[in-house]
């Protein structure tokens, strides 16, 4: 419930998932996640392809509700609330828990649209064009686009949508971005700029992103999960954490020799 959730803002640890395991119908895709993201902090999934880094963040804003073979066991914690508990609106976690994609995905509509839309939908009544203009700048937007606002959100360059994307996440005043590859379509200066943009963000938001791009984790996170995955005797492949830590911890000075290899390249 919405109240629950708003009540829920005030502790510092944000997600707390206990014992998580993730299914596709029968398939175990992500298994034993038991992790805490911490608050005001930016913190990375790495791990190779298929190890379930997109199937735990899609958890943490109900994403995967809407996959029909999806269920769990185990909790999630969103603040100390149960985030699966029958009196959870998802609709209002979405708001609360807000998603970048890996390819921009600004809608069919002008740049100012785009950012009002969500706005509307949730029933804001404020000035709409302050809104506009503070989401724009926090996502530092404003100034390549302050001039052409009618323009179509769809005709500006990747890197200049994935930030419009930031933007209209900022808007309905979230409480958490996440992020899954946001990068992973920008050309290096864009993605220097949306990585610098992270760091401006996370004094109001707290942000997981999913990276497949290792310095940008070790720039760019405070701290990171890495994932690996192992088949079971059915050869299905389930994804596990091998380490979660400080950034720095994972990238200068891991406890497993997987978590070494993955990070220095030498992995598989
Ligand atoms: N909708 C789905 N239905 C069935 N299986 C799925 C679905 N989505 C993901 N999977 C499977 O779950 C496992 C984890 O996938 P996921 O996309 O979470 O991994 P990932 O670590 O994010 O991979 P990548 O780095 O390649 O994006 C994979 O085996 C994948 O095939």
């Amino acid at each position: 419930m919405s109240t629950n959730l708003q009540a829920a803002r005030q502790t510092e640890t944000v997600f707390r998932t206990q014992d998580l395991n993730i299914y596709y119908g029968d398939f175990l895709a992500v298994k034993n996640v038991s992790i805490e993201i911490p608050k005001n902090k930016i913190t990375a999934f790495i791990g190779p392809s298929g190890c379930g880094k997109s199937t735990v963040i899609r958890c943490f804003n109900r994403l995967n509700d809407l996959i029909k073979s999806f269920h769990l066991d185990g909790k999630i914690f969103y603040k100390e609330q149960d985030l699966y508990a029958a009196d959870i609106d998802p609709v209002e976690v979405r708001r609360q828990i807000g998603m970048v994609f890996q390819k921009p995905n600004p809608f069919p509509k002008s740049i100012y649209e785009n950012i009002a839309f969500g706005p509307r939908l949730v029933g804001y009544k404020g000035d709409m064009d302050e809104l506009v203009e503070r989401s724009l700048k926090q996502a530092a937007l404003w100034d390549d686009v302050k001039d052409k606002l009618k323009a179509m959100g769809t005709d500006l360059s990747g890197g200049q949508q994935q930030r419009l994307c930031i933007a209209r996440a900022i808007a309905v005043q979230p409480d958490v971005i996440l992020m899954d590859e946001p990068c992973s379509a920008l050309d290096p200066i864009s993605t220097l700029k949306v990585e610098d943009l992270l760091q401006e963000l996370k004094e109001r938001y707290t942000i997981v992103i999913v990276t497949h791009n290792m310095q940008q984790a070790s720039r760019a996170s405070d701290f990171t999960a890495f994932y690996n995955v192992e088949a079971n005797d059915k050869g299905q492949r389930t994804g596990y954490i091998v380490e979660y830590e400080r950034t720095e911890a994972i990238f200068q000075s891991p406890k497993h020799q997987a978590t070494q290899e993955y990070v220095s390249g030498r992995f598989g």
